[in-house]
């Protein structure tokens, strides 16, 4: 159901204009500190400051009812985008729940200034409602809020749990109820009043340059895995299910990425993440190509197997219709996907909350990026956070290992606010 929210009216069209700007300023040192709004790769990516308009949604139809309400605030825009490239002119950030019924609410933000940088170009975008006389003051950089550090517990699943929780997936698998199912457990800790986010984003990006780094409403991550990315006509993801630790030299990382690459658990366990991916686009798209067999990707903390999938559009869908399409893949539910999602809302004692939904952005033309929530925590209002991850369980899987998985893969973020 979406909630009212800020609906544009007749009277209240988003007036939205992009100028190109000589700008060398760090877009983080631009972002609010305790509410960064950011999307950030390879040192590219958008930047956003206050808030011109907030969408919020939840339910089944959550993303299907941000994609229509999201056409048609587009269409009822006013925009000036002499640049025209993927990030300029109107744009809404957005995280999603994973689960249909999460607590958790669904939202597209549209700052009132974005700061975006692409291919060696940097632009101001200025969007407000029309109705607003005066365009938000310029955005300042502000220095960093001094340091802190988290140490992060168990929250409401305790490694013990969890290894319990796996065994009865395995369980569940070996007794032909499903195929695959991803498991995760969660950490938590309290921040300190006014703590400066920005420091945790900037760790991020800078440790996961290749990642997509993320802030969006309290939502802070690096994942490496697009969801979909839609950029005139061309729709690319990265799948990624399966996952070794990095050797502690480089001739035994080496033969871990080896191991990996040869794993039959491990492909198995990728295969039906990318199924479920080309099973999604494939109403949508045609000439879709996957990498032929799945290649090892570096990441500083592990190894992921990783298949990238490019197709052409055949419909006029948006991203957003893309990712209700493809929400959830086997890559964070799991195969079928009806049994997983109920094994998971049975066996995880907690909410996943926007963990493993996707997060990202989309334009006035419906292109956008979007990656899956992964490597990420939320950090509420009062300072609570919660960060969360899991791994892909197939009938070989092993309680330790995936424990072990799990720590992997909470590095990004405990060393982030450690
Ligand atoms: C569910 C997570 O990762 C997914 C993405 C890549 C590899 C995965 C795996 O090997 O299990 C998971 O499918 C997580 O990071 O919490």
């Amino acid at each position: 159901m979406t909630s009212p929210g800020t609906l544009p009216t007749a009277t209240e069209r988003l007036v939205v204009e992009t100028q190109q700007v000589d700008d060398t300023r760090s877009l983080l040192t631009l972002v609010d500190p305790q509410r960064p709004l950011l999307w950030l790769r390879k040192g590219c990516g958008l930047a956003g400051i206050g808030e011109a308009l907030r969408l919020e949604f939840s339910g089944p139809d959550r993303m299907r009812e941000a994609a229509v309400v999201w056409r048609d605030i587009a269409a009822a825009a006013t925009v000036e985008d002499p640049l025209r490239m993927p990030g300029t002119g109107l744009v809404a950030f957005g995280t999603f729940a994973f689960d249909d019924s999460s607590a958790q609410t669904s939202v597209l933000l549209v700052p009132q200034i974005i700061l975006g940088r692409r291919d060696g170009t940097s632009w101001i975008t200025r969007i407000r409602l029309d109705a607003t006389a005066s365009d938000a003051p310029d955005p300042l950089a502000t220095a960093f809020g001094p340091t802190y550090r988290l140490t992060l517990t168990p929250g409401a699943e305790s490694p013990a749990g969890f290894q319990a929780h796996v065994a009865d997936a395995v369980d569940r698998i070996l007794a032909g109820d499903l195929s695959k199912v991803v498991l995760s457990r969660d950490l938590i800790g309290h921040l300190p009043a006014d703590a400066d986010l920005r420091r945790i984003v900037s760790d991020l990006a800078v440790g996961y340059p290749d990642c997509w780094t993320f802030a969006v409403d309290g939502l802070l991550g690096s994942s490496p895995e697009t969801l979909v990315s839609v950029q005139d006509g061309s729709v690319t993801a990265r799948v990624l299910a399966g996952t070794a630790s990095r050797g502690a030299d480089a001739a035994s990382d080496q033969d871990a990425a080896v191991n990996l690459a040869t794993s039959a658990k491990d492909q198995d366990e990728h295969q039906f993440a990318v199924q479920s991916v080309l099973a999604s686009l494939r109403p949508h798209t045609s000439h879709v190509l996957t990498s032929e067999i799945p290649f090892t990707l570096k990441l500083p903390n592990l190894w992921h197997l990783a298949t990238d999938v490019e197709g052409t559009l055949t419909d006029n869908a948006t991203s957003l219709d893309l990712i209700d399409a493809l929400h959830p893949t086997a890559a964070v539910a799991g195969s079928p996907t009806p049994a997983a999602v109920a094994l998971i809302a049975e066996l995880e004692p907690f909410d996943r909350g926007r963990y493993a939904g996707p997060v990202g952005w989309v334009g006035a033309d419906g292109d956008g990026e979007w990656a899956i929530a992964l490597r990420c925590a939320q950090v509420d209002q009062d300072g609570t956070v919660t960060a969360y991850a899991g791994g892909g369980i197939v009938a070989e899987s092993v309680p330790e290992k995936e424990l072990a998985e799990t720590r992997m893969k909470f590095r990004p973020i405990v060393d982030a606010f450690g």
